[in-house]
């Protein structure tokens, strides 16, 4: 199957956006006459050039004047209009609406009246919504959302000034029309205005698009990798139930690579892509809720180390990137010691020195290290892997594991630092909403997952009968949970009666797992721009997927 390239939903011919001239935009055009009446009204008006445009909301000085805040005039409106309609349904006994199984599917036929209160709180509620989520957060609607960015047309709306559409069209390969109808889907969302006919304006939403480099390549990776890859997520699934292979999921059945390489080996090959893709995860993993200090720092919520930089103890980042984490802890805790482990590419990007503090920097030490192979730094108290199980599927998890035990002393922790996912309804709506996407997301692209507490406790489980599952902690604001384990081969009996064994899926899942020959590597670091930028991927080659299978 062909790559889908966005610009060919627009154009019938291959052409790149910029070589498509005006005899194509014009062959394009369909009913032009609304459209094109408003249009010459408006530069009628202006002679072409934009006037700035009288915009229906408030100007910032009535919006100082106003006593009431929009939002709280949205919150009146909804509810003046949601007492309306209940007032009409219980006057005629109709059930008011409700998510229990045997709520009925359809409101009942509504006075004129009632019917538009009904759809006031819908609007205002959507409105409200918006502003309550912030400019950031509204990045919705995928299509309208990925031609603004591809075609880069927030960076082409000048800041302060609203621009006539005919204009912006002139500096796109995009037909009037079809510029149109994305900006005018996008302003549902609040992203763009248009404060007269015709006439284009930023909004907050639209001029972070402008501003933010991450955004932009969240909404590409988006837009352009997830979204085709969702695509075929049915095909992936009824091709291939258990989902577990890094080169059976719906990102290769979109992009024709079944069987031939994971996500990580495609972007190897296009340093754009896997840019855009680092790029992409520093902008949701560097954001509220992810911030390393929910970790390394106490006060926080984060993990205690003191005990361990008495004896001047050994922590192993694995899959660590360039080592922010270590570094982070190294300036906390002055008597530890630090190994962060990376794929041989990423260890090669790192900064060197990786502090300028010399008493943090010579204390670290940064070792090229597949974790598909067996662990090298022996007698380590802490094996550390922050966000890295929720990248694989349980055969390869386990296995990641399993890598460690010829490593582990007695009494060596492990801990994860991945999502946990809570049973449905446990989470605020939202944070359950980011959290149970990224699951999918997951699905979509590597057939990975975020996992429950009882499926970490299965991956150990499955893994060696040596480990003692500890728990979970999460720091309060965080959506990372803190997932610990403790090697005790000593206690495995005790342990054996202690805890039931909820280890048989994990257990089937890894003898069916995929072939080897699919472990490779995936793009690095998500915490530091300078890291994302330098983001390594490792294409698959016959070498190292012999290695793979020999382990
Ligand atoms: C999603 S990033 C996480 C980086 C870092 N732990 C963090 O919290 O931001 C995954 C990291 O694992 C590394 N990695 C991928 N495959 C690896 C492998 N087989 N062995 C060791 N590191 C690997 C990548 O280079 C990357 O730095």
């Amino acid at each position: 199957m062909g790559k889908i390239r966005f610009s060919s939903l627009f154009h019938s011919s291959s052409s790149s956006p910029s070589s498509v001239d005006s005899e194509t935009k014009k062959a394009n055009r369909r009913s032009f006459s609304a459209l094109s009446s408003s249009l010459r009204h408006k530069d009628g008006e202006t002679n072409g050039a934009a006037k700035p445009a009288k915009a229906q909301a408030p100007s910032p000085a009535e919006k100082k004047q106003s006593s009431t805040s929009r939002m709280v005039e949205l919150a009146k409106r909804i509810t003046t209009a949601t007492e309306k309609l209940e007032a009409h349904m219980k006057a005629n006994n109709l059930p008011m609406p409700d998510f229990d199984v045997d709520a009925p599917a359809d409101f009942p036929a509504l006075p004129e009246d009632v019917q538009k209160s009904r759809l006031e709180i819908i609007h205002a509620t959507k409105e409200l919504g918006l502003l309550a989520h912030g400019p950031r957060e509204s990045f919705l609607d995928v299509l309208a959302l990925s031609a603004i960015n591809h075609y880069n047309l927030a960076k082409l709306v000048p800041i302060s000034t609203p621009i006539p559409l005919t204009t912006l069209a002139t500096l796109t390969p995009l037909d009037p029309i079809n510029l149109a109808r994305i900006l005018r889907m996008a302003m549902t969302n609040g992203i763009f205005c248009e404060p007269s006919p015709g006439v284009i304006a930023h909004t907050a939403a639209s001029r972070v698009l402008a501003e933010d480099e991450n955004m932009q390549a969240w909404i590409g990776f988006n837009g352009e990798d997830i979204f085709p890859s969702a695509g075929h997520v049915l095909q992936a699934l009824e091709a291939h139930p258990e989902a577990t292979s890094l080169t059976r999921s719906g990102f290769q059945f979109a992009f024709g690579t079944v069987d031939k390489e994971p996500m990580f080996a495609t972007f190897g090959k296009d340093p754009v892509r896997a840019r855009r893709m680092g790029r992409a995860m520093a902008s949701l993993t560097g954001g509220e809720g992810y911030e390393p200090a929910f970790f390394v720092d106490v006060e926080k919520g984060g993990y205690d180390f003191s005990e361990l930089d008495k004896v001047g103890g050994t922590f192993v980042d694995i899959g660590g990137s360039h080592g922010f984490i270590c570094v982070d802890l190294a300036e906390r805790y002055k008597n530890m010691r630090f190994v962060v482990q990376d794929l041989q590419k990423t260890v090669d990007s790192a900064p060197k020195p990786l502090s300028a503090d010399a008493q943090v920097a010579e204390r670290i030490e940064l070792v090229a290290h597949d974790f598909f192979a067996e662990q090298v730094t022996k007698d380590a108290d802490v094996y550390f892997f922050r966000w890295i199980m929720h990248n694989y599927s349980t055969p390869y998890a386990v296995r990641i594991i399993k890598n460690l035990v010829p490593a582990l002393k007695p009494g060596a922790r492990i801990l994860i630092n991945d999502h946990c996912l809570l049973e449905p309804g446990r989470e605020s709506p939202w944070d359950e909403r980011v959290m149970r996407r990224m699951d999918v997301v997951m699905l979509t692209l590597l057939n990975a997952q975020e996992r429950t507490e009882e499926e970490f406790r299965a991956l150990f489980a499955a893994a060696s009968d040596g480990f003692v599952f500890k728990g979970v902690t999460r720091p309060k604001g965080c959506r990372m949970s803190i997932i610990e384990a403790v090697w005790k081969p000593d206690e495995v009996e005790k342990k054996a009666e202690e805890v039931p064994a909820p280890v048989a899926a994990a257990e089937s899942a890894e003898t069916t797992a995929a072939p080897a020959a699919e472990v490779v590597a995936e793009p690095a670091p998500v915490a530091t721009e300078k890291a994302v930028v330098e983001t390594s991927v490792e294409p698959v080659n016959g070498e190292e997927a012999k290695a793979v299978e020999a382990k």
